[in-house]
């Protein structure tokens, strides 16, 4: 959270003279706390760092402005008072002179909000500008008009202030945008990306009189985060702008207004997996019962024993407990201790006692000697039990055979730290329980929802034949079964419908359900891929990236949702089925991992060098080419190629349980085309490793 700082200067020669008559300070703190509670994505908050009156005095002015934008600091300055006719009144000469730069967007801004409510704010002679890295506006004295003023502009001012103190205030813009236009009442459109992917910023007032959204595109910068434009903008023309209410053009469906070229930065995987990393929430925390359900989850706390482990002396053979120092000889046999709780008869020396394994050893017993060191001395007459045994062994230790309290896991001492990994070999489940641990704080793992999209997409087990243009969904089945078996819950979402509308449905009751959503389809260039407009302008979603430099999955989307105090992840991954599970394995399973508990480098599958068995031809795009790992006779791991590598083609995934990492061919300095059968490659192992046989 940002912390936005505010200095209000009220200029009133009245209220300097006695502070009690000013009311202009409650009434704009009332503002400034009003717009605090509106802010919904916890990336900012304003904070009144400064309040002074000063009469209508130019160098008194000048010095508190003065003084707080280049010693405090501060985000914003406000002043009141001083903007009208009369002599006294020297505010925006005050002010002006120490502008950098003049902001007349915001001055019009205000004057339009003031001139819907009164013709007198013509009367207003605000001046707005930025001072070093400061905001600096001026408002009325009538604390109704410094109101009004204030309110008709400060939603848009963060995305000012950020950008005056050289920060990216994109994350508070691709949240805010939809909502200031919805505020503002003005068309969605006019702030939204033009035919050719590119922003206007055109200062201008719309036809209401209100603050066109244009205005907050020239105050927060670009429209989209991620906005890179090669093209100059292009003014829109009237008949261009929706009316309020409306979809922008990007959900308006008109292919004539669709881009023509992608305005989504092209990153490379490491890149778009560090976005990743970086924009995944902290995993949260559960109970969990120490069960065999333990499987897959990270530790998130220390674990330490409650009891030592063996809870008592135990002997380690079957055999005689003795006093090691009484040596070899005949003795007799006064009790017996086997594996089994009860009280036991102490030991003299002189005395041995019958002893199982894992059995206690009797007070004042010093070692155990097995069995095979003994030989039978006497009997009871019916033959039946043991009356003196000779002991065999010499030179014995002290605590020889015998495990000492403790001696395996001392009670107090840590058996498991945070960040431990409980795996499916059952190990760590076997040490929490046997130190007697009932239930550990584990992260939770998340539970994925997953949506296929596509007006040509049907259920795969429909009955009949498909008609003309219909497909079967792969997706679904083919990610549900990967979240699965990697330990995950998923939630079946279902088939949307490619309309703005039926995915903003889906995917609102999804995010209520979900923790991650994953869709598939409808991300790339056609006049149908809804996906990415639907997450920005339905969900103010931050799309962290749109397009990635592999083959396949460059149309791959990352965003992330709002919910709450926190946000929710979504994967919008290619529609075509290879792309969608090679994906899923380079993008979606780390960052499931990480909310589960992974960290670091931990998050990401493993890789290891393996030797192509064929020469394989090298792309223009780094690709991930589906290979099938044995290993050999000799220990060595060899890739087979899964076959044909099209993007539609599921079938490159089967039997595939690795992603060879192939360098596009312009990466490859020595002109090779080929990787020539015999050479080592690095490969991302996505499943078992298989055995020749
Ligand atoms: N002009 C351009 N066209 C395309 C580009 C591009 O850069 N410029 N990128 C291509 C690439 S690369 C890919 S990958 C695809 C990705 O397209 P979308 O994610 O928009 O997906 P759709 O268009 O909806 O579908 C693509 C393909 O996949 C089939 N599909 C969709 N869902 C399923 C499913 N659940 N099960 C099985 N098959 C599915 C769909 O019918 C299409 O055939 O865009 C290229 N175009
Ligand atoms: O990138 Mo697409 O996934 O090649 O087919
Ligand atoms: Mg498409």
């Amino acid at each position: 959270m940002k912390e936005l700082t505010i200095g209000l200067l009220i200029i009133s020669d009245t209220a300097a003279a006695d502070h009690a008559t000013d009311r202009a300070i409650d009434t704009l703190t009332a503002v400034v706390a009003e717009a605090n509670a509106e802010i919904h994505n916890n990336t900012y908050e304003w904070l009144i760092e400064e309040r002074r009156i000063v009469p209508d005095e130019k160098d008194q002015i000048q010095e508190k402005v003065k003084d707080w934008c280049d010693n405090k600091r501060l985000s914003l300055v406000v002043t009141t008072g001083g903007t009208g006719f009369a002599k006294r009144d020297v505010t925006p000469e005050a002010v002006g002179e120490l502008l950098d730069k003049t902001a007349s967007g915001l001055v019009h801004g205000m004057l339009a909000a003031s001139l819907k409510i009164t013709p007198f704010a013509i009367m207003s002679r605000p001046v707005a500008g930025v001072r070093n890295e400061t905001v600096v506006i001026t408002l009325p004295g009538s604390p109704k008009g410094a109101k009004e003023n204030l309110e008709s502009i400060i939603k848009l001012l963060p995305h000012a202030c950020i950008q005056a103190a050289g920060g990216d205030s994109r994350v508070l813009h691709s949240g805010g945008i939809k909502k200031l236009e919805k505020e503002a009442g003005v068309a969605a459109s006019s702030s939204s990306v033009t035919a050719q992917g590119q922003h206007d910023h055109h200062s201008h007032l719309d036809q209401s009189g209100g603050i066109a959204s244009d205005d907050a595109a020239a105050v927060g910068g670009c429209g989209h985060h991620h906005g890179h434009g090669h093209h100059a903008p292009k003014p829109r023309t009237q008949q261009q702008q929706q009316p309020a209410g409306l979809l922008s053009n990007e959900l308006s469906g008109d292919v004539t207004r669709r881009h023509r070229s992608s305005p989504y930065p092209m990153i490379t995987v490491k890149e778009a997996q560090e976005l990743i990393a970086k924009n995944i929430p902290p995993p949260a925390v559960v109970s969990k019962a120490v069960d065999a359900n333990l499987v897959g989850y990270i530790l998130a706390e220390d674990v330490s024993a409650r009891e030592s482990v063996p809870a008592f002396r135990a002997s380690i053979v079957d055999g005689y407990a003795v006093v090691h120092t009484d040596g070899t000889g005949v003795y007799p046999v006064v009790a017996v201790s086997h594996a089994a709780p009860g009280d036991i008869k102490p030991l003299e020396p002189g005395q041995i006692a019958r002893i199982t394994t894992g059995a206690p050893l009797p007070p004042g017993a010093t070692a155990v000697v097995m069995v095979e060191d003994t030989s039978i001395a006497k009997t009871t007459e019916d033959g039946k039990e043991e009356m003196e045994v000779e002991i065999l062994a010499s030179g014995l230790g002290e605590m020889e055979n015998v495990r000492e309290v403790g001696s395996d896991v001392k009670a107090g001492e840590f058996v498991l730290r945070a960040g431990a990994e409980l795996t499916a070999v059952g190990g760590e489940v076997g040490l929490l329980a046997s130190v007697g641990t009932e239930t550990v704080k584990v992260y939770k793992k998340p539970i994925v929802g997953v949506l296929s999209t596509g007006d040509e997409v049907v259920e795969h087990n429909r009955p009949g034949a498909l008609s003309l243009g219909e497909i079967r969904d792969s997706n679904r089945p083919t990610l549900m079964a990967a979240i699965q078996a990697r330990g995950f819950e998923y939630v079946d979402l279902g088939i949307a419908k490619d309309q703005p509308g039926t995915l903003e449905d889906v995917i609102k009751d999804a995010l209520s359900k979900v923790d991650v959503i994953i869709t598939t389809g409808g991300v790339s260039m056609g006049e149908k891929d809804f996906l990415k407009p639907t997450i920005e302008r339905a969900f103010e979603g931050t799309i962290h990236f749109g397009r990635v430099a592999m083959k396949p999955g460059k149309p791959t989307t990352f965003a992330t949702i709002p919910v709450d105090s926190t946000s929710k992840p979504i994967f919008s991954l290619p529609g075509n089925p290879a792309s969608a599970s090679v994906t899923f394995h380079l993008f979606v399973l780390p960052a499931l991992r990480q909310l589960q508990g992974y960290i670091g480098n931990q998050v990401h599958l493993p890789k290891a060098l393996v030797t192509v068995e064929k020469e394989i031809r090298l792309d223009a795009r780094p690709e991930y080419h589906r290979v099938s790992v044995k290993i050999d006779k000799a220990g060595g791991l060899v890739a087979s190629s899964t076959g044909g590598q099209r993007s539609s083609r599921i079938g490159s995934m089967e039997a595939a349980n690795a992603l060879l990492c192939l360098p596009a061919l312009t990466e490859v300095g020595d002109k090779r085309t080929h990787i020539p059968r015999g050479d080592k490659v690095e490969a991302l192992l996505i499943g078992d490793l298989k055995v020749d046989i």
